[in-house]
């Protein structure tokens, strides 16, 4: 274990040591972007495998929240909030030198968060990051080598009540995810980060195919993310209209014709994947509001760009129009432009007098 980063030109040596869950590892993790996904991956590391974890982050209100409160408040479908000491900071301040950077940014604002954090990055290093959408391995190769990425998919679902406050949903150990290397060839370290993965509860899935195994999540939050969110319901409440099925799959297909024209074949088959998107809303994650509804309802931008709109420009790059995804792509984006409107009050708030006035006329 502790030459697993050792090896090849480039790479660090880490120390065998038990750590203090008692395993044989010394792999130092610090995340970029304590978000929810962040501080899920960082606090279960931290607290389920005893690993070292450092948070860096960029958002003001949090940084001062989880200093003010000497940590993050962490809870599980609602209850049991309790406090979970952890180190955080801003890019500019941070001091360390980890083995492996997780990294959890929302899509349009990773390139200025790598920005900040590019004096920290150093030979040898690793990313591994299971972001939602498609744009960011890009992003991440503009700074790390591909033997040293690893990226994934994450079927878990957490929500960030506000700075410092995380909701972990699902019972301890619920949720899996998938892990594969940008050069398809797993090494020692993805094989330990595999360990203290499962060492944290999260379940992963080591795969050897790398857009089969992105794509796969992007498709399945084509259709319960963007629906959900342009509906305001739960994944359960989407799961209980009697269409729930017919609209995934409709749009599965489409996702999936576009795939197969640029050669990606998918982890999962198409009926699998119209399976998938009803077992997780139904029995999954039934009172989960989307990642990219707390977003919308943030009143800020979604990732709609980054999923459906990401199936649609890869379908037009091989002149299939995917014209579900474009459609509910310009959905997604009127919604957020009357959401903007109605809150800088340009757009007439529903009045109920009117309303019924117009009725009975
Ligand atoms: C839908 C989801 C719960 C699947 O893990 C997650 O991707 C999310 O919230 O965006």
């Amino acid at each position: 274990m502790g030459d697993r980063l050792a090896g090849s030109p480039g790479q660090r040596s880490v120390e065998s040591a038990q750590n203090p869950a008692g395993r044989a590892n010394t792999v130092k993790y610090a995340v970029i972007g304590a978000g929810a996904m962040g501080y899920r991956y960082g606090v279960l590391l931290q607290e389920k495998a005893g690993l070292s974890v450092d948070f860096i982050d960029t958002w003001t209100p949090n940084l001062d929240a989880v200093h003010a409160q000497h940590g993050v408040y962490v809870s599980r479908d609602h209850e049991n909030r309790h406090l979970v000491p952890i180190r955080l900071c801003t890019p500019e301040e941070y001091t360390g030198d980890p083995d492996v950077w997780i990294v959890f940014v929302k899509q349009m604002q990773l390139a200025g968060v790598l920005k900040r954090c590019a004096h920290l990055f150093r030979p040898g290093q690793y990313v591994f990051s299971a972001m939602n959408g498609m744009g960011h391995v890009e992003k991440l190769q503009e700074y790390f080598a591909d033997d040293h990425l690893v990226a994934g998919t994450a079927m878990i679902a957490t929500v960030l009540n506000g700075p410092g406050d995380v909701d972990f949903i699902g019972a301890s150990g619920a949720g899996h995810m998938h892990m594969v290397n940008r050069t398809e060839k797993p090494d020692a370290t993805t094989r330990a980060m595999v360990e203290d993965f499962t060492a944290a509860n999260l379940n992963p899935v080591l795969t050897e195919n790398f857009m089969g195994t992105l794509m796969a999540k992007v498709v399945f939050n084509s259709v319960v993310n963007t629906l959900c969110t342009m509906f305001g319901v739960t994944m359960g409440e989407f799961a209980t209209y009697p269409g729930a099925q017919d609209m995934s799959r409709m749009l599965l297909d489409e996702a999936y014709d576009a795939c197969e024209r640029d050669g990606i074949q998918l982890i999962e088959t198409r009926q699998e994947c119209v399976e998938s998107v009803d077992f997780v809303s139904r029995v999954g994650n039934p009172l989960h509001y989307p990642s990219m509804y707390q977003d919308f309802s943030h009143g800020r931008p979604t990732e709609v760009d980054y999923i459906n709109g990401y199936i649609a420009r890869l379908g037009r790059k091989h002149d299939y129009i995917c014209r579900l995804h474009e459609f509910v792509t310009h959905q997604m984006h009127l919604a957020e432009a009357m959401r903007d409107l109605k809150a800088a009050g340009t757009v007439e708030q529903e009045d109920p007098a009117r309303m019924g006035a117009q009725q009975a006329a």
